[in-house]
């Protein structure tokens, strides 16, 4: 029998955003989460867990048996939110690090469209997912927008997959009834429209509190899907405005002159041939959308996007590695867009967040090499984008991606390698982050954004359950 969830006390340190602009740290504290993944105290201030514990546990009615306490072991260890993945493919999983020299338009017809079809057959979706899930566990991925594929079966085996991994998820499943192979296409949009609302039903019937797990509608992008599909899929958002959308969006300039020339405005009614106004022009462009990429958006649509309240997932490994291009992401947020993080496996090439961010750091660097120093952005913001930044993108602001009484319990215990006196590994030899213990914690993080991985990521919960612990 499973043994019910306990209240736990964790202490030490603690790394959080408070701000785009700042980071937070938390020495000596100690939080408090109820079993049921909430946390009910944030307290500095106390030498010692045994000393917290003593304070603490009666002002919250706890009896001390009835917690479990995690203290980090020294201090090169501390407490950081969860990353959100913003936007993954969880189907292309199999394919990172392979797109040779391709770009979006052939890259999706050579390896993509194949290795998402071939998912349809469940005993390689299984392997598939699972992997998926456990890697982006262990890199600290505690919640991840996901894109299934068009088949029904094997989009709800993920959301199972998911929900029984404990990993927090959008799970869509991919709407396209154009432009791509007939092997792999929805047959009408009718069809599309029906295998939608079938994998809605399934997933809600899973998690019907959305607790961990939720639907999120998703045409592919607008080339893949026919005015129709867009109609109706912009009817069910409006039906059910509790239900998320995440697409893509100007990622690629060959991309972009085959939605001008596939929806011209004369066929939308939208008043210009912009790829956000046919979004908004067929009821897509909400406060709930996820646009994935924004690499080439006018001031024009940077501004309907930010007055529409969409957000944009940066997807910096795959901007470069297909070579769409280097997002303008400060550019962004000054206007008013919300931002996030997104690894777009397998346009991207890594399953990591802290890659993520740390090529968004580089990749705001070339931005500012091409003449806008202002673009670079720091530690502390490419770190915001992958936990704050991110939750407020996938509908989630508030409730992750801090450290706050009445957030939930999604974290990391993250470890860095310690040397000693003579320069020798102290512990957990492991890893490519090396602390002398003479670095400030702001050195100490920037180490970790730099030269950091999953061999940093000791632990992982997701609403206060342990769903990941490095062995070895
Ligand atoms: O990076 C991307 N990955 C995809 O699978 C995709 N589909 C449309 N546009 C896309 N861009």
């Amino acid at each position: 029998m499973a043994t019910p969830p306990k209240n736990k006390l964790f202490f030490g340190s603690f790394v959080h955003s408070k701000t785009l602009a700042e980071l937070e740290y938390l020495h000596s504290t100690a939080i408090a989460v109820d079993a049921t993944g909430k946390i009910v105290a944030v307290e500095p201030g106390h030498a010692t867990a045994a000393a917290a514990a003593e304070a603490l546990l009666p002002k919250l009615g706890w009896a001390a048996g009835d917690v479990d306490t995690v203290a980090t072991k020294s201090d090169s260890h501390f407490f950081f939110p969860g990353f959100i993945d913003t936007h993954l493919h969880a189907s292309q999983y199999p394919n990172v690090g392979i797109f040779g020299n391709s770009t979006l338009l052939d890259w999706l017809n050579t390896y993509t469209f194949p290795l998402e079809a071939s998912l349809a057959d469940p005993a390689k979706a299984r392997k598939v997912y699972t992997r998926v899930i456990r890697k982006t566990l262990a890199h600290g991925t505690t919640t991840a927008a996901y894109y299934a594929t068009v088949d029904v079966s094997s989009t709800n085996l993920l959301a199972d997959l998911c929900l029984a991994a404990g990993q927090r998820a959008l799970v869509g499943r991919v709407c396209m009834d154009q432009l791509s192979p007939a092997y792999y296409r929805d047959e009408s949009p009718a069809a599309a429209l029906a295998s939608t609302l079938a994998s809605i039903a399934h997933i809600e019937s899973i998690d019907p509190s959305a607790s961990l797990v939720r639907p999120v509608l998703t045409p592919r992008f607008a080339p893949s899907c026919s005015a129709p599909l867009l109609k109706g899929l912009g009817a069910l958002a409006a039906d059910r405005p509790d239900l998320p959308i995440q697409t893509h969006i100007s990622e690629n300039k060959n991309e972009i002159a085959l939605v001008k020339e596939l929806f011209p405005p004369s066929s939308t009614g939208a008043p210009d041939d912009s790829y956000s106004s046919v979004y908004d022009a067929f009821g897509l462009l909400t406060e709930r959308t996820i646009l994935a990429h924004g690499v080439h958006l006018s001031e024009v649509e940077a501004e309907l996007i930010a007055k529409r309240g969409a957000k944009v997932s940066h997807c910096p490994c795959s901007n470069s590695a297909i070579t769409s291009g280097a997002a303008r992401v400060r550019w962004l947020i000054e206007k008013g867009v919300t931002c996030g993080l997104g690894t777009d496996m397998s346009g991207g090439y890594s399953p990591s967040v802290l890659e993520a961010a740390r090529h968004a750091a580089l990749v705001s660097r070339h931005v500012a090499m091409g003449g806008d120093d202002k673009a670079k952005l720091t530690v502390e913001e490419v770190l915001y984008l992958a936990t704050r930044g991110g939750a407020d993108v996938v509908g989630l602001g508030g409730r992750v991606g801090a450290f706050e009484v009445g957030m939930e319990w999604d974290a990391q215990l993250v470890g860095l390698g310690t040397v000693d006196a003579e320069g020798g590994a102290v512990e957990e030899e492991d890893g490519n982050v090396d602390v002398f213990g003479w670095e400030t914690w702001e050195e100490r993080i920037a180490k970790w954004v730099y030269n950091g991985d999953d061999r940093n990521t000791r632990k992982v919960w997701v609403k206060g359950r342990l769903v990941h612990e490095r062995k070895g």
